[in-house]
């Protein structure tokens, strides 16, 4: 605790937005590298818990790296402090009683254990989103391994910079021959009970 920074105790406690949603919340972190189907994954499994009623949140590179975090760049100290700030973001999210999905490289084992710590193992899914790194270039959503692969992206994930493979993660998804929707099922069918 900081010196001089005293936390008020605020009447509204977690258990109380418990009760009234009728739902617990959690954050669900998926991990994968670029192009794995996080986002995809994200948004669809999104929709589906919307439209059940769940009261939901995405982070995503988009509106987190191009706001709050847009002072990072992709050096290790860079993803260390960006994961560190959406896992703060995340843990005042849940403690808000909202699902929260988080769609981040995330690829330090360290950074992902912090994380879980925050917000208690308890409240944590970590989704590792399984798709080999040929798979992911096949794509190339965004054509940035080709660029990496040209050598204009220093420090591109999977390439010249690590990705530390979840030794146990909550849900493993492995998405090569496998259709969005069948992924997706896969993420209803293993979270969906732990919300209840
Ligand atoms: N050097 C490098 N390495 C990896 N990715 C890069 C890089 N430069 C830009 N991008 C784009 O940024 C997205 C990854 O941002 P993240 O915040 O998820 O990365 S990290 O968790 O801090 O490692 C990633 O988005 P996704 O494809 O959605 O994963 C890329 O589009
Ligand atoms: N089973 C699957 N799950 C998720 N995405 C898939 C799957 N099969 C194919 N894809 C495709 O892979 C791409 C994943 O891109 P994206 O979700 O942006 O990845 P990331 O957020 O990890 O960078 C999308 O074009 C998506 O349609």
């Amino acid at each position: 605790m900081q010196e001089n920074i005293i936390p008020h105790d605020h009447a509204i406690k977690l258990e109380d937005r418990v009760r009234k949603n009728g739902y617990a919340p959690k954050l669900i972190w998926f991990t994968g590298l670029s192009g794995s189907g996080k986002s995809t994954l994200a948004s669809a499994f999104e929709v589906y818990l919307f439209n059940q009623g769940y009261g939901t949140y995405i982070l995503d590179g988009d509106n987190v790296r191009s706001g709050l975090n847009k002072d990072l760049d992709f050096s290790d100290s860079s993803r260390v402090e960006n994961i560190r700030r959406i896992a703060e973001v995340s843990k005042l999210f849940v403690d808000a009683g909202v699902v929260v999905l988080t769609a981040f490289i995330s690829p330090f084992r360290a950074d992902r254990a912090q994380a879980r710590d925050l917000v208690g193992g308890e409240n944590f899914i970590e989704v590792f989103v399984d798709t080999p790194i040929e798979v992911c270039e096949q794509r190339d959503v965004k054509g940035l391994y080709a660029k990496a692969r040209a050598g204009k992206i220093p420090n591109f994930t999977g390439i010249d910079s690590p990705f530390e493979t979840p030794e146990h993660p909550d849900v493993h998804i492995r998405t090569a021959g496998q259709s969005v929707e069948e992924s997706l099922k896969e993420l209803i069918e293993q979270i969906v009970p732990k919300l209840k």
